[in-house]
């Protein structure tokens, strides 16, 4: 069964990794799609020739989602050459790591402004056409099991996780009344060019994937299909929820 049959689906930070799976994961349920991505062009292509392999259409367009213009510019690209949007996923992040002591003012500022000041503005964006549009409209955000744990390298980054998972707690009753649903995705550790020098420690791996009861760190396709049923009617009733997608990590005390 196909759950996104007819409907457009936008998602940030699509050239690779989590966005890369969930706009390939709505293809196969019938959308056409729009991506976003920030410097890789030919990955950002790449998808798009993913997508259009399964017979769905799709536009890349490049943009900094830091820059809350491009938030408007991507929701009017993706309606001229759709007509509509009706689901977006706002996925687009970073993790630099770094201890806290020394953290430097600009990668805390740039931290923030990409995970969480460009959610709010794609976010915003996309529930401003859904309005618009008056049929309503699905939001998924790509938060984190690190909006509800922390991490000793990751100061800067667990409070935008936070960020998004409150966003999508407060949107979902701003845009209740419109039929537009709000929810989000926590991911554990996923295999993505994200972790991968940090991962490159094999004692690091090993313990995270010890911590993991399905006894696997996860991949970005693992993402697709929750995101792909939060998207959907399958999910008509399900708003301001946050689905945890850990392999069983964050339940793992001891
Ligand atoms: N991997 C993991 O373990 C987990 C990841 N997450 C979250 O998942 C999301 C996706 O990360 P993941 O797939 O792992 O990592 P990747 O590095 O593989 O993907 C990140 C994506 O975001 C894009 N991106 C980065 N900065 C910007 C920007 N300023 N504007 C627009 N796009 C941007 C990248 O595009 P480009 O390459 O063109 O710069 C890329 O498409 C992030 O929000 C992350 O926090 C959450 C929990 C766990
Ligand atoms: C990038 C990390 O490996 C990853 O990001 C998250 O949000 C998870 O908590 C992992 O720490």
């Amino acid at each position: 069964m196909k759950l996104l049959e007819g409907k457009t689906v936008l998602v940030t930070g699509a050239s690779t990794g989590i966005g890369r799976a969930a706009a390939i994961g709505a293809a196969q349920h019938g959308a056409n799609v729009a991506i976003n991505y920030a410097n890789s062009d030919s990955p950002a292509q790449s998808c798009v020739e993913a997508i259009e392999a399964l017979g769905q259409r799709a536009i890349a367009v490049k943009g900094d989602v830091a820059d809350p213009q491009t938030a408007q510019d991507f929701v009017a690209k993706a309606v001229d050459a759709f007509g509509k949007v009706d689901v977006m996923v706002s996925n687009a992040g970073i993790c630099p790591f770094h201890a806290f002591l020394d953290m430097p003012v600009d990668v805390v500022e740039r931290t923030f402004k990409v995970n969480l000041h460009g959610a709010y503005f794609m976010v915003q964006a996309a529930a401003q056409q859904m309005v618009k549009q008056g049929h309503g409209g699905s939001i998924v955000a790509v938060s984190s099991i690190s909006a509800l744990v922390g991490g000793e390298y990751q100061t800067h980054y667990t409070p935008t996780k936070a960020g998004v998972h409150s966003l999508m707690q407060s949107t979902a009753i701003a845009l209740g009344k419109h039929n537009i649903r709000c929810n989000s995705v926590l991911p554990g550790t996923i295999l993505t060019e994200i972790n991968k020098d940090d991962l490159a420690d094999d004692e690091k791996r090993r313990y995270m994937e010890q911590r993991t009861p399905l006894g696997r760190l996860g991949a970005p396709e693992d993402l697709a299909g929750p995101i792909v049923f939060l998207a959907s009617d399958m999910a008509a009733y399900v708003t301001g929820a946050a689905l945890l997608v850990d392999g069983g990590m964050y339940v793992n005390l001891q």
